[in-house]
């Protein structure tokens, strides 16, 4: 039969199988995308204050006011160790290193605020669809009949 004839969930299998590995139906791809958007942060001046775990001694009251502290070379290790078991893990802790920084701040035009500003607008512009694809690809995944071996 031709591809056109199956039904929309057997396209998508068929679409699916003949391209695992392309980002599209690949449910891992998103943590080399992950690593790559890290890369581009890192990249970033604006993330050298954020690329160790904050230093408390020159910001002593940061413990009282944060209570999950998060920095991006954690971020990283947790990537590379592969102890994030989704894109969404990613995100959540990325996110948290951008509102411990407004949370910490105690004017919204600090220069160490305002790069987080920046830097979350980049992370937000490529998170965005490194989510939508790992969604989709899982969808893709959970549509599948199971195969009767
Ligand atoms: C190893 O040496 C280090 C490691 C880390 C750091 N970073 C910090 O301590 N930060 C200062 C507080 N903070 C803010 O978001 C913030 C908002 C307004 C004022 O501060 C997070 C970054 C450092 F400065 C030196």
């Amino acid at each position: 039969i031709k591809a056109e004839e199956l039904n929309s969930t057997d396209a998508e299998e068929v679409k699916c199988r003949g391209r695992r590995q392309s980002l599209k139906c690949n449910p891992d791809a998103w943590r080399k995308q992950c690593k790559e958007l890290l890369g581009l942060i890192y990249e970033r001046e604006d993330s050298e204050p954020f690329r160790q775990p904050s230093d408390h001694l020159s910001y002593p009251d940061n413990q009282d006011v944060i209570d999950t502290p998060m920095d991006f070379s954690t971020v990283k290790e947790t990537l590379e160790a592969g102890n994030y078991g989704s894109p969404l893990e990613f995100y959540k802790d990325v996110r948290q290193i951008f509102s411990n920084s407004k949370a910490y701040t105690s004017n919204k035009k600090s220069r160490i605020y305002s790069m987080t500003l920046r830097l979350s607008a980049l992370f937000e512009s490529h998170i965005k669809n490194i989510i939508s694809e790992y969604k989709s690809a899982i969808q893709s995944q959970k549509r599948r009949r199971p195969r009767y071996r």
